[in-house]
Parts: C-alpha cells; structure tokens; sequence
C-alpha cells in the first residue's frame, strides 16, 4: 500500500479547503502540502470588496484544483476521496488506498442537503447543493408544470425569485418569507418583488418607526400608527398569496405555517406526485425541492471520533481544532463549540467557511511552528453580504434579535422598492442591523455595535436620512 508523508493534510476542495490551501501558502509556503479532493474541479474566491472592515462581498467560482500549484509550489492533490482516519498514529485513508502520514490535518468535506423525511420515497424530491444537483432541477424544471418547494432559507427564496414559467407551490412553517435572513417587516417590503405592477403607495417615501419588544413573538406600539410601510399586522402576508404571471396565470402560491406530511408517487393523471400537508391539503406537482437546511458531511470513519457539536458537525473550539489534538475542522462541516463573542453566531455560509479556513490555517501553521495564534478579529461580529430578490442585503450582529431575550426595541426606516433598514437596540446601544438596498451605512453599523456607543441622545435622528451621523461621531 502506498505511504506519503505531509506536513498538512486538507480534505475537500470547497471554499474552506481552498482558502485553508491559499492562507498556508503564504503562511508556510516551503512546507509540504496535500489537498485531497473528490473532485477536479474546486471552489474559488475572487473579486473581494470591503463594505467595512468585517463586511466582505466576494464571488465564488469553479476552477480546476491544479491551478492551485501556482500558488503553493509544495503542494500536491490528490483526487479521491478520504475514507478513514487514524488519529493516535496520524494516518489518513483514501477510498483508492493512498496512505497519508500528517502533522496536521483540517477536515472541511463540508455539507450534504438535509431533505425532508419523505424523501427516500420518490427521486422526484430534490435538494440543491452541487453543480450536479442544480442541473437535475434544469432539466425538471424544462419539463415540469408545477414544483412544491419546501423550505423558508436562502435557497428556497433564491428559486422562487428566479424561476419562470412553471407554477410555484411554496410551502414554508413560518408566517413570513425568507425567515433566515429577514423579518417580517423586510418580508413585506420585498412583496413588491412579487408584484405585477407598482402602485401609487410604492412611490419613495421615507418611513421612520421605533417599536418595542417585549416578547420574542410580539411586537407592539408603533409610534406612528400611519406609517403604511411599517405596519405589521398578522394577516400582511396574504398580499403575497395568489401572485400571478405576467400571462395572467397563477405563478406563486405561499402557504404559510405548514410543513409536508407525506409525499405519494402517482401512477395515473396529470402529475406524478401528491403532496400532504400538514394542514390537510393535497397539492399534486412535477416534483419538490427541498431546501431544507444542511448536514455536516462526516462520511468517513475515525479510530476515536472527535466531539460533536448539536447539530452534528465536529465541534471546534476558537482556534479552530476539534478535541482530537492536530485535527481542525473548518466550514459547513464544523460546529463552532468556542464562548461566542456578544454580535457573532455560526451560520453556514460562504464568508464563515473562508474565515474559519484562515483560522484553521494559522492554527495549523502555529502548531507546526510552535507559536500562540489569537483568534482573527472577524469573530467579533456576525457579518453577512448577498442579495435576495434583486436587493443587496447586509445582516450585522443580531439583526433579527437573536439571544437578545425578551427586551429590546427595533428602529426601522423604509423607502418602498428603495430601502429598508432596521437596527435593533437594547439599552441604547445598537446590537444589529438589516440594511437592504444601497443604504452606504455597514461601516458605521460596524462601529456601532463593536464599540457599543449610547445612542439614546440621538433618539430617531440615528435613522433620519436627513442628517449626516457619521458627522456626531467624527
Ligand atoms: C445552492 C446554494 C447556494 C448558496 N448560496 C450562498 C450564498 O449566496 N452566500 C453564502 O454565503 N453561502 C451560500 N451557500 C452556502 C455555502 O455554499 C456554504 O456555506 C459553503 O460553500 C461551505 O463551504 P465548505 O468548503 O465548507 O463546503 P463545500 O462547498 O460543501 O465543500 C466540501 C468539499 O468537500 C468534498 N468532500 C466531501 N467529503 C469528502 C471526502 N470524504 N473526501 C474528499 N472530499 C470530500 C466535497 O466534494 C466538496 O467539494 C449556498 C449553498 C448552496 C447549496
Ligand atoms: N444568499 C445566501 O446567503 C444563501 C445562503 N445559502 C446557505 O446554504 C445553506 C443551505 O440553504 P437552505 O437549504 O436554504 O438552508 P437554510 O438553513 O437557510 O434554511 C432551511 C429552511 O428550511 C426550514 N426547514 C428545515 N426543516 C424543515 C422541514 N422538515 N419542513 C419544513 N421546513 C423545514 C428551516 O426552518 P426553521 O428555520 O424553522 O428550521 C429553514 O427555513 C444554508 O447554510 C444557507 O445559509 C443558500 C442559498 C443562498
């Protein structure tokens, strides 16, 4: 059986295997290196902008994994797939047979789709993840009528948004769109990306409201009870049912607070499947994507398995290493364990992958060489950057209150199809922020909540477009 030796051993070729591979090549470039891989093609960070220092937009490509050589003249890749660990000897198995004797290892094999539970049931029940997945819902949706989707994430909103020309069954357990990344005030404000024509209530007008919460659950208390914008009435939501095409033909249905109970094939009629949901309705469709979360990919075998974390992925502590010592984890298939920071929380995405790869990697490279790392300072703040509904949208912080308890008020400002911007705030001090549209405020929402200014002097005026408040601070 071949042996090769490595100082590091990276596995997965995603964007926290990739950037783990990029931070050791200028951290320790005339040490060996191997990326194994399952396949040729890896993830790729390119056009990096800062909107403030934590808040990072970047795009993700597919390259071929040797291009990587160019940068880490020690590496090599491996193309297979990891099979087994051995961690009191420092071994690791390819399903091919390859052996390879490691310093360090970082695990970042990523995520597989969490489907909902009738899914083994039919192929007709989908989940997107990978190149392969998305081009076996192209050729679905070429053919089929009808799609139920199932799920209130980015990836359901993100299909409902860009799909065309096939009916849209969107079922969703909460009462508000896109819950992941908005609340229902910035549900509202996106309803007319659903909507057919513009009205006269959609001409810019900015809004201003501070809201109290005392329950989770509840808000109440609207200051200005004329405010159309703001209004947040329980049934709100229903302006977005029965949305219809361009042809006149209904595109978009959402049903609210369901979930799917069971999922039939059909032998006969129109569609192959029928759908039951919870709240006793049938629903018959082509076929049903399920975006419904992420699994950790821990698909090989340990001589001792590390600590896991809730929700399965292997639980890490600030510097990135499990509780197997030399064994880091990093992106989708980690499960961040460490005390977090007071404004950060894990979420698997794209920018926590690439900051806990460059974690893990400056771990690594301490370990290798004897020295203490601190852990980066991108820790200090949740911080997310994309666009949902053709809107930019920056979450910093608790944006949606998150842990926040049963205590804290909520400043919203709003400008129909322009705007939306709301910070939450507990004792004066800004705690988190959603800024949707072109609002040029992350750097100051930044600042504001890192270093946890008072703001009750500037009551409403905080929000007021009006007044520069960069200027109270300079
Ligand atoms: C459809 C979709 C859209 C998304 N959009 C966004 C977005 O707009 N913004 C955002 O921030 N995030 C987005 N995400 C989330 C983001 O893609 C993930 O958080 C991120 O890619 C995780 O990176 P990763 O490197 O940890 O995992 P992955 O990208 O899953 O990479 C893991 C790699 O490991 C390989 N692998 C697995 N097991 C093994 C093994 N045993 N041996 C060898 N290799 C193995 C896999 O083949 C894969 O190449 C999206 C996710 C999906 C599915
Ligand atoms: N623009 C972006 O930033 C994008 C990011 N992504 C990332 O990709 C990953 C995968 O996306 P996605 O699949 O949308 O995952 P998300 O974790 O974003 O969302 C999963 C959604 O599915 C719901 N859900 C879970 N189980 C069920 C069930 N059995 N029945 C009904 N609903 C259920 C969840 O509800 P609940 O919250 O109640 O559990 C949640 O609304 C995530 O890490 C996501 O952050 C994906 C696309 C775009």
């Amino acid at each position: 059986m071949a042996t090769i030796k490595t100082t590091y051993l990276i596995v997965g070729g995603g964007i926290a295997g990739v950037t783990c591979v990029e931070t050791l090549a200028i951290l320790n470039p005339e040490e060996t290196l191997i990326l194994v891989t399952a396949s040729s093609l890896v993830k790729n960070v390119s056009n990096v902008s800062f909107f403030a220092k934590t808040v990072v937009k970047f795009d993700v490509h597919e390259t071929e994994a040797n291009s990587l050589k160019k940068i880490h003249p020690n590496l090599d890749i491996v193309y297979d797939s990891l099979e087994s660990v051995d961690t009191t000897n420092k071994f690791a198995k390819t399903s091919k047979g390859l052996v390879i004797n490691y310093g360090t290892i970082c695990i970042c094999t990523g995520g597989i789709p969490k489907l909902i539970s009738d899914s083994n049931k039919s192929k007709r029940i989908l989940g997107i993840r990978d190149t392969e997945s998305v081009q076996e819902f192209q050729e679905k949706l070429k053919t089929g009528k009808k799609m139920l989707i199932v799920g209130n994430g980015g990836i359901a909103s993100e299909i409902v948004h860009a799909t065309r020309g096939i009916q849209k069954v969107w079922v969703i357990r909460d009462d508000y769109i896109s819950s992941t990344f908005i609340d229902p005030g910035a549900a509202e404000f996106f309803q007319n990306t659903f909507r057919n024509k513009s009205s006269a209530d959609d001409a810019p007008k900015h809004v201003i409201t501070r809201r109290h919460v005392f329950t989770e659950e509840d808000t109440v208390v609207a200051l200005n009870r004329d405010l159309k914008s703001a209004a947040l009435g329980p049934d709100w939501y229903r302006k977005l049912e029965g949305v219809r095409s361009e042809t006149g033909e209904q595109e978009l249905e959402i049903i609210y607070k369901v979930e799917v109970k069971f999922v039939n094939e059909l032998q006969d009629g129109d569609y192959p499947l029928e759908v039951e949901l919870t709240n006793g309705r049938r629903v018959l469709c082509d076929f049903v994507v399920s975006a419904t979360g992420v699994e950790p990919a821990v698909n090989f075998i340990w001589d001792q398995m590390p600590d896991k974390g809730t929700d399965g992925g292997l639980a890490v502590n600030e510097y990135q290493e499990t509780s197997v010592k030399d064994v880091f984890a990093a992106g989708d298939v980690a499960s961040a364990a460490w005390p977090y920071a007071p404004h950060w929380f894990q979420l698997r995405l794209w920018t926590q992958a690439r900051q806990m790869a460059a974690m893990a990697a400056k771990s690594m490279h301490a370990r290798i060489t004897n020295q203490e790392v601190l852990q980066d300072f991108c820790f200090e703040l949740f911080t997310h950057c994309t666009t949902l509904f053709g809107y930019r949208i920056v979450l910093l912080g608790k944006y949606n209150g998150q842990g926040l308890g049963t205590d804290y008020e909520i400043l919203l400002r709003t400008t129909p199809q322009l705007e939306y911007i709301k910070f939450v705030l507990q004792n004066g001090r800004l705690q988190g922020a959603i800024l949707i549209g072109e609002t040029d405020l992350e750097e100051m929402c930044e600042n504001l909540i890192l270093d946890q200014i008072d703001l009750s002097p500037f009551g409403d005026d905080i929000l007021n477009p009006d007044i520069d408040i960069d200027d109270y601070f300079d």
